[in-house]
């Protein structure tokens, strides 16, 4: 590879609480997992940084509370970092840390750029509009106007992700879990953003349907291209997804590489025990 990045993160860090003179700088503490013991101030996210390339799945790994979702609603601009910095090729040529970008811009990054899909559907989709409206919803945000256009493209992305035409006007609160996942999917795929966000989004379904949404991943991968961050607390969906992956332990990422390698020659002590753990 390595062709220009689709996304550069540059030591993003997310802390929760203002710091003190301990902490700040970070040499002199002796860290609570990812908290400073004098002031409480817990460092979600710290120094964390990485690159996106075009077309492939990124992996990230790690326990609960290890920072990955706040990693992604920083990414995603639900969050606010603390510092850090992000370019994305697609926006200014990948010039200019969006992080610093008005709140008008991130918007629009974030609804012709950016897809996102949540653990939890309801964060992702208004469960009492009809899932084609959903879709529409994104669409408008984006700009779009053209009524018929919209209806037409809402439709080819919901049978694409396998929701039966007969039920496309139903509110995702009548569907089940992994039908919610599909919608979202088709929801966040609908501007073709170039950067898909995928946080934890088989956690909770059944193994069987796991599959399902997993396969579904791995063909608009194939058929798009598009490159994605896929986060998990499990290794077995990293191992089936991703191309490298990063682990992240107590807000910081402790091991990087390709995902192969990581599951063969496991580097980090933490690492080892989440591969040991799969076998
Ligand atoms: N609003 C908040 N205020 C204070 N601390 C927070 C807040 N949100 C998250 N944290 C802390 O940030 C750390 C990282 O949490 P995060 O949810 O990103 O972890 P995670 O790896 O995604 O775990 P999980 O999968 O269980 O959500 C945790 O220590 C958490 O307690």
């Amino acid at each position: 590879m390595q062709d220009k990045p689709v996304l550069k993160v540059v030591n993003l860090r997310k802390q929760y609480g203002s710091g003190c003179d301990h902490c700040d700088d970070g040499h002199e503490v002796t860290w609570e997992k990812n908290s400073c013991p004098e002031c409480g101030t817990v460092y979600a996210c710290n120094d964390v940084s990485f690159e996106l390339y075009p077309g492939e799945i990124l992996g990230v790994v790690g326990e609960s509370g290890s920072g990955k979702s706040t990693m992604m609603k920083c990414l995603y601009f639900d969050n606010e970092v603390t510092s850090g910095e992000a370019y994305i090729s697609s926006y200014n040529n990948g010039e200019t840390n969006v992080f610093e970008e008005s709140s008008q811009q991130l918007r629009h990054i974030r609804n012709t750029i950016l897809g996102m899909i949540y653990q939890n559907p309801v964060l992702g989709l208004k469960m009492d509009f009809s899932s084609i409206g959903n879709i529409a919803e994104k669409m408008i945000a984006a700009g779009n106007r053209n009524v018929e256009y919209m209806e037409n493209r809402s439709k080819a992305l919901l049978k694409h992700v396998h929701i039966p035409i007969s039920r496309i006007k139903d509110e995702p609160r009548k569907f089940s879990g992994g039908m919610q996942q599909r919608v979202q999917i088709a929801k966040a795929l609908s501007n073709e953003p170039p950067i898909l966000l995928l946080d934890e989004v088989t956690t909770g379904l059944d193994l069987s349907v796991q599959a399902s949404v997993l396969d579904l991943i791995k063909t608009i991968r194939q058929e798009l291209g598009i490159s994605m961050i896929v986060v998990s607390h499990d290794l077995a969906v990293i191992r089936m997804l991703a191309d490298r992956t990063i682990v992240m332990l107590d807000g910081k990422i402790i091991e990087q590489g390709l995902t192969d390698q990581i599951l063969e020659n496991p580097q980090h002590e933490y690492t080892q025990q989440l591969v040991y753990s799969l076998i």
